[in-house]
């Protein structure tokens, strides 16, 4: 078996416009999905995970090669659950030109699904990493983000960003705009996390902030505003302004529901934060429903949000130096 994990995220600054080539800075954090891979003799993909489930079966299915699993639930559904390891698989096969490689995933991840916090681009990344190691391709963490991008460009209908899957693999902060990845320095931040259970789909949110961007001028200026003050908060990060940070990051969760990503949990989490004295909250990835992150170096907002009817789990969210990790 050849295990790899790797990170998932919270954005600072600048999800969906990032889509568009406007700046972004994600920060992985230690949250992790690990992916173990196990060459098969066939060339069929087995996918075991305790963690995918579907109206509540869990789902263990064939890809690829052996068609649609067998359960009771919408069509759409099991194309969103299976799209990225199959994917990820594809993009395996390819670059190690093995068309014909099968493998049995086994996944575990802390990382809850569709909420924002990059578990896609954690088991993408991870996967990949797995699954080229297994058959003896050592790819460069480059070559590996490359990868996993070009996995969650084909699943999102040819609408991503590098940002998740470049976070996923270096760790750290970083920057991305349009094909220019790089890590940055960032303080150690109080960052809070809170959950309200549910999950966004991430491939239609996208979308949708395109239809308005295609539709209405002030929707694309709108997409044009967060890369605005993306490089703000690039210069307080760089100033250590926590407190500039806190009002940036209110300002893009009020362009973010403006683009309709939002939503009332979302919206409820992250005025229970500002109101218990956070410095700034906001919905971090597609939206819809998941996380949002607030910055607090009290412990003000963790208690509120664990006291708020709707937030299922509160956390901080402690930054992941390190990206992708080779387990086994
Ligand atoms: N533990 C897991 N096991 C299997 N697939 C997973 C797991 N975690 C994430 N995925 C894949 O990632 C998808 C969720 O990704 P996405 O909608 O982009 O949300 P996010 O990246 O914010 O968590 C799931 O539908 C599934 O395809
Ligand atoms: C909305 C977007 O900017 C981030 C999506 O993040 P997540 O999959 O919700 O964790 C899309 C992308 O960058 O590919
Ligand atoms: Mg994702």
């Amino acid at each position: 078996m050849t295990r790899s994990s790797a990170p998932g995220k919270v954005y600072l600054f600048g999800e969906h416009a990032v889509v568009y080539g406007e700046p972004a800075v994600p920060c992985a954090i230690e949250r992790r999905a690990r992916v173990g891979v196990e060459p098969r003799d066939d060339a069929t993909l087995r996918v075991h995970s305790d963690d995918l489930s579907l109206d509540g079966f869990t789902v263990e299915y064939a890809g690829s090669t052996d068609g649609k699993p067998d359960i009771d639930v919408a069509e759409s559904l099991v194309d969103a659950a299976m799209g990225y390891v199959d994917e990820a698989i594809a993009q395996v096969r390819e670059v190690t030109g093995e068309p014909d490689a099968g493998f049995e995933v086994t996944i575990e991840s802390d990382i809850p699904l569709g909420a924002g916090l990059g578990s896609s681009a954690a088991v993408v990344v991870a996967a990949i990493d797995a699954a080229t190691r297994a058959l003896g391709v050592e790819l460069s963490t480059a070559e590996l983000a490359e990868r996993a991008y070009q996995t969650e460009l084909a699943v999102q209908d040819g609408q991503a960003s590098r940002a998740d899957t470049f976070c996923s693999a270096t760790g750290g902060a970083v920057r991305v705009e349009g094909s220019d990845c790089r890590a940055i320095d960032a303080p150690d931040l109080p960052l809070v996390i809170g959950f309200d259970g549910g999950a966004g789909d991430t491939g239609a949110l996208v979308a949708g902030v395109r239809q308005l961007r295609d539709e209405y001028s002030f929707a694309a200026d709108t997409v044009a505003s967060i890369g605005d003050i993306v490089r703000q908060g690039e210069t307080a990060l760089a100033d250590g302004d926590v407190a500039e940070l806190g009002r940036l990051m209110d300002f893009n969760h009020g362009l973010l529901s403006a683009l309709g990503v939002s939503g009332r949990s979302l919206d409820s989490m992250v005025w229970a934060a500002r109101e218990a004295g956070a410095l700034g909250a906001k919905l971090t990835g597609a939206g819809g429903g998941g996380c949002i992150v607030a910055l607090d170096p009290t412990p003000e907002t963790e208690t509120a949000l664990r006291y708020l009817p709707g937030c299922e789990d509160v956390f901080p969210a402690e930054l992941a130096d390190e990206g992708v990790r080779q387990l086994e």
